[in-house]
C-alpha cells in the first residue's frame, strides 16, 4: 500500500536499494545501469525505480537532502516495503587533503551534529556504523576495479552553509568528509535490524576549494554507482 511519500505497492521495491540524495541521480542510475527499469514513485518528484542488474532485482530511489528527508524515506522503505539492504550513494565535501575529487569515501562510521538519535532516548552516545558485510563487499569491489577509495569516519551535518569552519575540528579527529544523511540512515537501519552503508564521491574539497559542477554530481559518479551495484548483487 502507498505511504504519504511513496506510491509503490508491496513487492514493487527490491530488498536491496541504492539511495542517492538527488532524485535525478536515481534516474541516471536506473537508465544507465538497470535492465527494464520500472518507475515506482514520482510523489514529490522523489523518483524511484526497480529493475535488474546482471539479472538481480535492485531498486534505486532519491532521498532528498538532510536527515529528516532520508529519515522519512528510509523508514518507509524498511518498515512498509520490507527493504533489507540500503546503500546510500551520495556526494560529499572532503575534509582531508588526500581525499581528492572523484575519490570514493566509505562511511565505516558516521558522526553528527544532529539530534536525530534523541528519539530513541538512549542513556549515552550512539555510534552509527555501517553494516560490515556491505562495507567489506563494497571495499572489495572498489579494490578489484582499481577505483580510488578511502574507508573511515564521516560527518553527517544538518548544515551545508556553516557560519564558522567547524569542519576543521572534525578533520582533527580524522573525519574524511561531510555529507548530510548517513547518520540518520544508520540509525533507522540499526533500529530495524537491517543493513546500511553510505558511500560518497568527493564532489568538492573543503580543504583545497576544488569542486565539481551540479551536472557532474548528477551524472558522472559512475565508479561509485558500479561499486554499489556490484555490492548489491553479491548480497
Ligand atoms: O549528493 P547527495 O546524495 O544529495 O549528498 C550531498 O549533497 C547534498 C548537498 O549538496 C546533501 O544531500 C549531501 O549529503
Ligand atoms: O553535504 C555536503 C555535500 C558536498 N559537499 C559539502 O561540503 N557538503
Amino acid at each position: 500500500m502507498a505511504t504519504p511519500h511513496n506510491a509503490a505497492n508491496m513487492g514493487d521495491i527490491a530488498e536491496t536499494i541504492l539511495l542517492p540524495g538527488d532524485p535525478l541521480r536515481a534516474k541516471v542510475i536506473a537508465e544507465t545501469f538497470l535492465e527494464n527499469p520500472v518507475q515506482f514513485n514520482t510523489v514529490r518528484n522523489m523518483f524511484g525505480y526497480t529493475g535488474t542488474y546482471k539479472g538481480k532485482k535492485v531498486s534505486v530511489m532519491g532521498t532528498g537532502m538532510g536527515m529528516p528527508s532520508i529519515g522519512i524515506y528510509s523508514h518507509e522503505l524498511i518498515q512498509f516495503y520490507g527493504v533489507k539492504n540500503l546503500i546510500r550513494v551520495g556526494s560529499c565535501g572532503a575534509t582531508q587533503e588526500n581525499a581528492r575529487l572523484g575519490t570514493i569515501l566509505m562511511a565505516q562510521g558516521a558522526c553528527t551534529d544532529s539530534n536525530y538519535v534523541h528519539q530513541y532516548n538512549l542513556p549515552g552516545t550512539f555510534s552509527a556504523i555501517a553494516d560490515f558485510t556491505l562495507l567489506k563487499t563494497a571495499q572489495e569491489m572498489a579494490e578489484a576495479e582499481g577505483f580510488p577509495y578511502i574507508v573511515g569516519n564521516i560527518l553527517s551535518s544538518d548544515v551545508f552553509y556553516t557560519e564558522t569552519p567547524e569542519w576543521k575540528q572534525w578533520a582533527k579527529m580524522g573525519v574524511l568528509g561531510i555529507e548530510m544523511e548517513s547518520y540518520a540512515l544508520y540509525c533507522e537501519a540499526a533500529r530495524a535490524g537491517v543493513r546500511a552503508l553510505g558511500i560518497f564521491t568527493v564532489s568538492d574539497s573543503i580543504v583545497t576549494g576544488e569542486a565539481t559542477t551540479a551536472e557532474e554530481r548528477q551524472n558522472k559518479f559512475t565508479n561509485m554507482m558500479k561499486v554499489a551495484l556490484e555490492t548489491a548483487i553479491r548480497l
